[in-house]
């Protein structure tokens, strides 16, 4: 079986790649994650992707193959990204605020020879969220280091009052088309490994 590295320093990408059964070594990737003028949301999400995937590869064995991946809130078209203080959060929190959103994950392999990539778009509604509420919220520190300024799999969850879509790629990683694209380059999840059905 092919060796999976993981270019990812979330704690949430492991996780969701636990869930799945597949096997992986995390590499350190980090990259430069501005936006290039007026680059749209899904061209950003899946260069960054791309980018995270080769930047681990360097760190690899060159025998495995590498996913990286990036996620990003997208409202009115405008990339919402990591809230980088108390007043960003509250904002971001006031815009996505009893309205619809997009969150946008890409995901990307790369084994150096081939490169792939797919970007999944999930839709979130929010109920009305008070002033107060997210200043408590940004209080329990949760917001800092979300795009977005939220955990949907967190304290988050309660401003979520819908979603269309996957769920996996609001926290990360879209768990389904991540395993199709896994098993094209040899790394089979829980379900397509021979005799997983008798363990
Ligand atoms: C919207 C939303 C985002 N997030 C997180 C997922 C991502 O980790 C983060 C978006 O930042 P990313 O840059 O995609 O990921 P990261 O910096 O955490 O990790 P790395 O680049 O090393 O892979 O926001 C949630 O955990 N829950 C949510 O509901």
């Amino acid at each position: 079986m092919t060796q999976l590295y993981l270019a990812s320093g979330s704690p949430r990408r492991r996780e969701l790649l636990t869930q799945i059964g597949v096997p992986f070594i995390v590499v350190s990737a980090p990259i430069d994650e501005t936006p290039m003028p007026d680059e749209a949301p899904a061209a950003y999400v899946e260069r960054l992707a791309q980018a995270k995937a080769v930047a681990g590869f360097a760190h690899t064995d060159g025998a495995g193959v590498v996913l990286g991946a990036d996620t990003t809130v997208v409202l009115d078209g405008q990339i919402l990204g990591k809230p980088e203080n108390r007043e960003q959060a509250l904002a971001m929190l006031g815009d996505l605020s009893k309205r619809e959103h997009q969150v946008l994950t890409a995901v990307a392999l790369t084994d150096g020879r081939r490169s792939v990539s797919r970007c999944v778009s999930t839709t979130v509604r929010f109920r009305t969220i008070s002033f107060e509420e997210a200043l408590r919220y940004w209080d329990s520190g949760e917001p800092a280091d979300k795009a977005g300024g939220y955990a949907i799999q967190g304290l988050g969850a309660v401003f979520v009052s819908a979603i269309d879509g996957s769920y996996s790629a609001v926290v990360g990683l879209p768990l389904s088309e991540t395993a199709e694209m896994l098993e094209q380059f040899g790394v089979p999840c829980w379900q397509l490994q021979e005799g997983s059905a008798q363990r």
